[in-house]
């Protein structure tokens, strides 16, 4: 087994912190706020196979459960194989700003691959950089190095750190359909109004637009723009999730959203032998 390894990226503008593993990026502050903008959670179960809480999982090479001919396939783990991979850094280009991190085939066990049946074994490279500052970039690049097309699903599973998730509001949604996944992904509209959080919400929006999150418990806005992402997932579960170490994780949800640019179910990405799609998220608040 290789040892966990976590890197703290810090500058005078922003700061934070990335794990090898899944290269998961766990915590950012821009120097301006006073408490992180990307949630941190309170602990984090570190072991073999098992995701890191919070932060930003990368989500590749299939979004939930995975998707194909319209419906979900039972793919585990749930949101593919790559956050619980090792990561290779390169160490060349890390930096008090930069983080540059890559994987390929040969790094996921071979009964992961293909990860379609039927497909033909895919050779690919992900690639993710990260940009650290008082904005915060991250993109996942995905190249297909084989003979053969394949198709994968991904998102930035962002979780941002809210004061109280039952007073934000989240604009740039308003009349975008999308599917309701706590109701078996039911076609829904968005009305004119913002996203508010009474209850649990998952949700898949087809949207290409930038959003707000609205926190006037923390005094601030934060600004998400995106790029290779038609849809925007919205997910609170409104109830104790994950690993309950203690009271204070039994909490946690009250105080993270994620928000997340993804291309999934019917907007999977295909990829032809020498094409790359790429998946960008930056982060700012004020
Ligand atoms: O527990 P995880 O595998 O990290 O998934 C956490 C959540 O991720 C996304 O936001 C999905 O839309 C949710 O359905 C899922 O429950």
């Amino acid at each position: 087994m290789t040892d966990f390894v976590f890197r703290n990226i810090d500058n005078s503008a922003g700061s934070a912190t990335i794990s090898d593993r899944g290269a998961h990026l766990l915590r950012w502050r821009p120097l301006s706020q006073a408490t992180d903008v990307v949630f941190a959670p309170s602990s984090v179960v570190v072991a073999e196979g098992r995701p890191l809480g919070g932060g930003v999982p990368v989500i590749f090479p299939w979004f939930g459960p995975g998707f194909a001919d319209g419906h979900g396939l039972g793919k585990k783990p749930n949101h593919g194989f790559v956050r619980t991979r090792q990561w290779h850094l390169d160490a060349e280009s890390f930096s008090n700003s930069y983080a540059h991190y890559s994987l390929t085939e040969a790094d996921v066990p071979s009964d992961m691959l293909p990860w379609f049946e039927g497909d033909a074994v895919p050779s690919f490279r992900a690639d993710y950089e990260v940009h650290v500052a008082d904005t915060l970039t991250m993109t996942l690049t995905v190249t297909n190095t084989g003979a053969t097309p394949f198709s994968y699903e991904a998102a930035l599973h962002t979780y941002f750190h809210v004061s109280d998730v039952s007073q934000i509001r989240l604009t740039g949604l308003e009349h975008a359909h999308y599917e309701d996944a706590t109701n078996g992904f039911a076609p829904c509209e968005q009305p004119d109004e913002a996203v508010t959080f009474d209850g649990p919400v998952d949700r898949v929006y087809a949207s290409t637009a930038a959003v707000e999150l609205h926190d006037e418990g923390f005094g601030r806005t934060i600004h998400v723009a995106k790029s290779g992402s038609a849809q925007t997932v919205v997910w609170n579960p409104a109830e104790p999730y994950g690993v309950l170490v203690n009271d204070s994780v039994n909490e946690e949800w009250r105080h993270f959203v994620c928000c997340e640019a993804a291309a999934c179910r019917e907007h999977a990405v295909r990829l032809e032998p020498g094409e790359s799609h790429a998946l960008t998220q930056t982060l700012s608040a004020a």
